[in-house]
């Protein structure tokens, strides 16, 4: 498969899959999803490959979430909200082999998610972490939510949903959400050195201790599946439209008139 919105490569027994998308900070459409389905799924199957590096290219962001320029109601792509992003969140999950995320930049909604659900995280000093679906209409039913739960505690977890405020990478650190913190010109040396530490680990034994991690978290997928379907029917109401328009239109939303 050629890529469009990605950039994939395998180095040293690494794949590393970039959205490739800078002019709207790396957010992602579906095309983009399908792309990093195929990708994750091909890198996480292949036996030569030990370890996937999930990272946006330039260095404003890692990913900043779904392209608000390709939501009217829906994304632009399949699934029950527009974007196959379930898949995408399971194949992370469920390939057999560790998920880095190097976050670079901006992680914000969707993004966050995407880097919350990597086995580990690898942040530049210059990363910012954060949500933001209810200042546009939007929320992570699931993984975003319920698993940031478990990774960051409860309070902090709903801090960050509820106050959508920014977060950088120290403050990350403290409460969880990334591995490690290096100097940004460290960032790729880092990655690397992470990644061959990997490749000289038994791949099954590695394989055995995410499938066990996962176990104890798994329920949360079906929560996932079923506030898709709530969430779609949130996406065509004029509430969350207002988030959409007022991103876009670069002004304040203003929520309040539209809730029934
Ligand atoms: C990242 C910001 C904090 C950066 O702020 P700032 O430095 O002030 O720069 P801006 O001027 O805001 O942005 C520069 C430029 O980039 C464009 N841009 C940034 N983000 C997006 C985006 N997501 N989509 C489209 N365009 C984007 C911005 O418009 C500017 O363009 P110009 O042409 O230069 O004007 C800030 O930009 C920010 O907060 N961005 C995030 C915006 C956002 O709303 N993200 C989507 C959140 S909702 C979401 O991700 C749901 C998608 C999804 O994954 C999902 C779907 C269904 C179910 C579950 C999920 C799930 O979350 O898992």
């Amino acid at each position: 498969m050629s890529y469009t919105d990605i950039v994939y490569e395998e180095r040293e027994q690494i794949a590393y899959i970039a959205i490739n998308r800078p002019e709207v900070m790396n957010a992602f459409r579906g095309q983009t999803v399908e792309e990093m389905i195929q990708a994750m799924t091909k890198a996480g199957w292949d036996k030569n490959i030990a370890a996937i590096v999930l990272t946006g290219t330039g260095d404003r962001a890692f990913c900043t979430g779904g392209d608000q320029s390709a939501h009217s109601g829906q994304y632009d792509g399949r699934g029950t909200a527009g974007l196959p992003i379930e898949e995408l969140h399971s194949a992370i999950r469920d390939v057999p082999k560790p998920v880095i995320a190097r976050v670079q930049g901006y992680a914000i909604g969707g993004g966050n998610v995407l880097a919350t659900l990597c086995d580990m995280t690898i942040a530049s000093e210059k990363a910012v972490f954060g949500q933001v679906g209810p200042k546009v209409g939007s929320v992570d039913p699931g993984w975003g939510t319920a698993y940031l739960a478990h990774v960051v505690g409860e309070k902090k977890a709903r801090e960050i949903w509820y106050m959508c405020r920014r977060y950088n990478a120290q403050e990350a650190l403290a409460m969880g959400l990334c591995n490690v913190v290096v100097p940004h010109d460290q960032l790729d040396a880092e990655v690397t050195k992470w990644g061959r530490e990997l490749v000289e680990k038994s791949p099954t034994a590695i394989a055995i201790a995410k499938r066990s991690f996962n176990a104890s978290t798994e329920h949360i997928r079906g929560i996932g599946s079923l506030g898709m379907q709530a969430l779609s029917l949130y996406y065509n109401t004029d509430e969350s439209k207002e988030g959409v328009r007022a991103f876009l239109e670069k002004r304040k939303p203003d929520f309040r008139k539209w809730v029934k």
